[in-house]
């Protein structure tokens, strides 16, 4: 566990986030995922505290979501040394507070809590009487309430000197909190994950479809008939000819719009071999981009000569499906069977798709909501070999649902059993399920946005930015390499907004 801790990119900036924090009462801790920051600052100022002289002092650490304030929690628990079950106690360390749930004692010198939690305190104490750090982690999330805190906290620095706060953020946005805050200083942590293998929709179908005429047949055998639910209704195209003279009787004339509509056909034009090329790789490259995103679109330039030769790769069979394949719907039957293939099928075989697929491990389904989840738990309960209770552990991971249900998430299951979560965009950031191998990525997430003309907020489904699917394949090579399955072509991927939308 210590050499673990040692070996993350945040062990190396201790010491002078600690001198950072000694003298600047703001400090802003940017770090790339996996680096570390959510599990190591709150410790390292903790532990300073407590090799210190005076016993005075204590570390208050915010966390957007309940399963992260208690998860964080439980890691570091363990890896500052309390004895097991000892959170929240006389003799423990650490602690955590979340809606409905406080494992607290006066005694620990780090607490963890949600952002709702702090600013209910607040109301009631003011000066935070006795906390000598706050840490705001994942602030880049711009949530009202963490926004609202740091309002207060600002507010709160005039009043209270001795207070420090630190803010930890992705890297995109850091700058702006500096500039908030006075220009504090900020630090930033390169980040550190395993290799992720990453597969898209095509890949997913190549392997599936059809692939005999290249010698290795995959057998997953996913086709999508024209009249399924989950392909794209014909294409109406519009022709327009513009305005012509139609000449009437006794030589007048009339100029009338020329327009019609044509289905768009579902066959492969055999003599325009680039048509379907064309369209798998044209780009719109129009989007603005913040300085810290350029390195993510210098990757997606770099890349797309190759892509461009790869594209080619795909068999008629495949750019056939893809044109016919509604990716804006959740395909229920690609992901039943693409789980079926990862825990059952792919063992039988020797393809280069089978290789790749690991042996064990948990697998990460990523939907939008509830009622989507709910759909898949129960599709694969009834399914003849995953809904075998002995062999497999589903499990539903949702904001609405109790932290005791979430925590089971993070049980590794007994050898030859193999979980799988199905999981909203809660398990994008912050939380690290040890044992995930695979993630499965349907690419979308509900985010709450504002209808100026109904002034309400309400939930939409969205397809993801490019940076929430980095994240979601990321969740695959957190402490090991892994596999993901994007549920999208490629080009979605590279057209996807840049903006990273808070979960
Ligand atoms: N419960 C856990 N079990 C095993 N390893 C863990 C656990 N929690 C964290 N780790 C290890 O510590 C690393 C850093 O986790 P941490 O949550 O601090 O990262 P982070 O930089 O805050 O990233 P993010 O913001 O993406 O969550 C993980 O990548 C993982 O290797």
């Amino acid at each position: 566990m210590k050499k673990k801790r040692e070996e993350l990119p945040m062990a190396s900036y201790r010491e002078q986030v600690l001198d950072l924090v000694k003298g600047h009462q703001v400090v802003i801790v940017s770090g790339e995922t996996g680096c570390g920051k959510s599990t190591q600052v709150p410790q390292f100022i903790a532990e300073y505290l407590l090799q210190g002289s005076s016993t005075v002092g204590s570390v208050i650490c915010t966390q957007p979501r309940r399963i992260s304030a208690v998860s964080i929690a439980k890691r570091v628990s363990v890896e500052m040394g309390d004895w097991p079950r000892s959170l929240g106690i006389k003799n423990g360390m650490v602690g955590y507070q979340i809606r409905l749930e406080s494992k607290v004692a006066e005694e620990n010198v780090l607490v963890f809590c949600t952002t709702g939690i702090l600013l209910r305190r607040l109301e009631s104490d003011k000066t935070l009487e006795g906390v000598t750090h706050v840490i705001v982690d994942e602030v880049h999330e711009r949530t009202i309430e963490s926004d609202f805190l740091l309002v207060i906290l600002k507010q709160l620095c005039s009043v209270r000197p001795d207070l420090r706060i630190i803010l930890m953020s992705a890297t995109v946005e850091a700058n702006k909190f500096s500039e908030y805050f006075g220009y504090c200083p900020v630090i930033t942590v390169p980040g550190r994950t395993y290799p992720v293998q990453v597969q898209y929709l095509e890949d997913v179908i190549e392997a599936t479809g059809n692939l005999s005429e290249l010698c290795y047949v995959t057998n997953l055998g996913y086709t999508l008939e024209e009249d399924s639910p989950y392909a794209l209704r014909r294409q109406r195209i519009k022709r327009d000819h513009g305005n012509i003279d139609v000449s009437g009787k006794h030589g007048t004339s009339r100029r009338v719009r020329l327009d019609w509509f044509e289905e768009d056909s579902d066959e492969d034009d055999p003599y325009d071999p680039t048509r379907i090329e064309s369209k798998l790789t044209t780009v719109s490259r129009t989007e603005s981009t913040t300085p810290n995103e350029e390195n993510a679109n210098q990757d997606d330039n770099n890349n797309t000569e190759k892509q461009e030769e790869e594209t080619l790769k795909y068999s008629k069979q495949t750019r056939k499906m893809i044109r016919r394949i509604d990716q804006d719907r959740i395909n229920y039957d690609l992901i039943l069977d693409l789980i079926d293939y990862v825990c059952i099928r792919s063992r039988e075989q020797e393809t280069p798709m089978s290789r790749q697929v690991p042996e064990t491990g948990a697998i990460l389904v990523f939907l939008p909501g509830m009622p989507e989840i709910r759909r898949l738990y129960d599709l694969i309960s009834a399914h003849h070999v995953l809904g075998d209770a002995q062999k497999f552990v589903l499990i539903a991971l949702h904001s609405t649902l109790s932290s005791e249900h979430q925590e089971k998430a993070f049980d590794v299951p007994p050898k030859g059993m193999r979980k799988i979560v199905l999981s909203t965009n809660i398990a994008e950031t912050g939380v690290t399920i040890s044992d995930v191998t695979v993630v499965i990525d349907t690419g979308m997430a509900k985010i709450v946005s504002y209808d100026k003309k109904k002034r309400i907020t309400r939930l939409r489904q969205m397809f993801v930015a490019k940076a929430n699917a980095r994240q979601r394949r990321g969740r695959a090579g957190r402490v090991q390499e892994g596999l993901c399955f994007h549920l999208f072509t490629e080009n979605k991927f590279l057209e996807a907004s840049n903006k990273l939308y808070s979960t």
